[in-house]
C-alpha cells in the first residue's frame, strides 16, 4: 500500500453512482447512509451548498459529505451536520442515576433512569461514516480524523461541542431489544420500519409519540437493559478510532435502538490538540490536509514523504507517538 494513494475530498455530483454502491454495503438500521438513489442525491447537492456557504452566510443547517478515494476509486464517506437537530430538537436518552435511602430499614438504593432530552441540541454531529470492509486501518483513521481537522480550521462555522451517534445492537434476526422494550410500545412499529420513516433526521413525531417520564432501567427485559449503551458490530472501527481521540461515551445513549453516543470537546481532541503545520511533523507518519474550504483535501503522508503542500495542516497520524 502506498499511503499517498488515499485522498479525502468533499463529495462531488458524478459520484452519485459509487456513492450509492457504498451504501448498498451499508446494513439496513446501521448509521444515516440509506440505500436511496434520491436521498443521496439531496445529500450530495446538500453538502455542495454547504462547501460554497461563505462563513457569513452559514446557518447551522449546512452538512457537509467527504468521500475518500483510492486512485480514483471510492472507497468511503464521512461527513459532518453543522447543528443537530437544526431547526427543530434533537433527541437522546441520558443516563441519570436517582438514589433513594430509606433511614428505616438502613438501605440506600441506586437506580439507572433513562431521561428523553434535547441536550444536544445545536452540537456538530459527526454522520455516515462508512468505509469499504477490505480498506486498511489507515484509510479509515483519515476517513474520520480528516473531519476533525476540517472542524478545527473552520471552527466558527461548529459548535465546540463535537457529537457523533452509534449503532445499537441487533439480535440475529435484526431486531433491537432496546427497541422492542420501549419504542415498539408507543410507535407500534418494528424497528426497520421505524429507521425507514425517522429517515435518520429528527422528526415531530419522536416528541408526539415516545413517553415524557423517566424510564427506570431495572423494569426492562433483561435484553433490553444489556443493550443499553452496547455497540453494533458494525460500528466499532469508528467507534474506537473517536474513543481514543478522546470522545467520552458514558451520558447518552440513541432513543431507538440504545446504541451510544460519543460526545466531546473539539479543543480537547487529541487529533486537533496535535494538529501542526505539516513541516513540523516531517519525521512521522502524518494525515494532512489543505486549509481551503471548497477545495479541501486531506491524505496520508509517510514519514518523510514532501508534503505536496507546504502550507498544509497536519496532525501525527499515530497518536500513541506523540511526546
Ligand atoms: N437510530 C435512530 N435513527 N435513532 C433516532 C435518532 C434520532 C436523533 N437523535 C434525532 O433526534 O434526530
Amino acid at each position: 500500500m502506498n499511503p499517498s494513494d488515499f485522498q479525502l475530498r468533499p463529495v462531488a455530483e458524478p459520484d452519485l453512482d459509487a456513492l450509492q454502491g457504498l451504501a448498498a454495503g451499508v446494513s439496513p438500521g446501521i448509521g444515516s447512509l440509506r440505500n436511496d438513489r434520491q436521498l443521496l442525491a439531496q445529500r450530495i447537492e446538500r453538502s455542495l451548498q454547504a462547501f460554497a456557504t461563505a462563513d457569513d452566510d452559514v446557518s447551522g443547517e449546512e452538512s457537509y459529505l467527504f468521500v475518500l478515494e483510492q486512485q480514483g476509486r471510492l472507497l468511503g464517506c464521512s461527513g459532518i451536520a453543522a447543528r443537530a437537530g437544526y431547526g427543530s430538537r434533537f433527541y437522546s436518552y441520558r443516563n441519570e442515576f436517582v438514589v433513594a435511602t430509606s433511614a428505616a430499614l438502613g438501605l440506600t438504593q441506586r437506580t439507572h433512569t433513562l431521561h428523553l432530552c434535547h441536550d444536544l441540541t445545536g452540537a456538530t454531529l459527526l454522520t455516515s461514516f462508512y468505509i469499504a470492509p477490505q480498506a486498511p486501518l489507515e484509510a479509515a483513521q483519515l476517513l474520520s480524523r480528516a473531519r476533525l481537522l476540517f472542524l478545527q480550521l473552520h471552527a466558527a462555522r461548529f459548535s465546540d461541542r463535537i457529537v457523533a451517534e452509534f449503532p445499537g445492537l441487533l439480535d440475529a434476526q435484526g431486531h433491537s431489544p432496546f427497541w422492542d422494550a420501549v419504542g415498539r410500545r408507543f410507535f407500534d412499529m418494528d424497528y426497520p420500519q421505524a429507521e425507514a420513516v425517522a429517515g435518520g433526521r429528527s422528526k415531530a413525531f419522536i416528541a408526539d409519540l415516545m413517553p415524557q417520564s423517566p424510564i427506570y432501567v431495572p423494569l426492562l427485559p433483561e435484553a433490553a437493559q444489556r443493550a443499553i449503551g452496547q455497540l453494533h458490530p458494525d460500528g466499532e472501527l469508528p467507534f474506537d478510532i473517536l474513543l481514543s481521540e478522546g470522545f467520552d461515551a458514558e451520558s447518552y445513549i440513541d432513543i431507538f435502538d440504545g446504541g451510544p453516543t460519543a460526545e466531546g470537546r473539539l479543543q480537547a481532541l487529541r487529533s486537533v490538540r496535535a494538529a501542526r503545520p505539516v513541516g513540523e511533523l516531517a519525521g512521522q507518519a502524518c494525515i494532512a490536509c489543505t486549509r481551503t474550504r471548497e477545495g479541501f483535501r486531506a491524505q496520508l503522508l509517510a514519514p518523510g514523504a514532501v508534503p505536496p503542500n507546504p502550507d498544509a495542516l497536519a496532525t501525527p497520524l499515530n497518536l500513541e507517538a506523540l511526546a
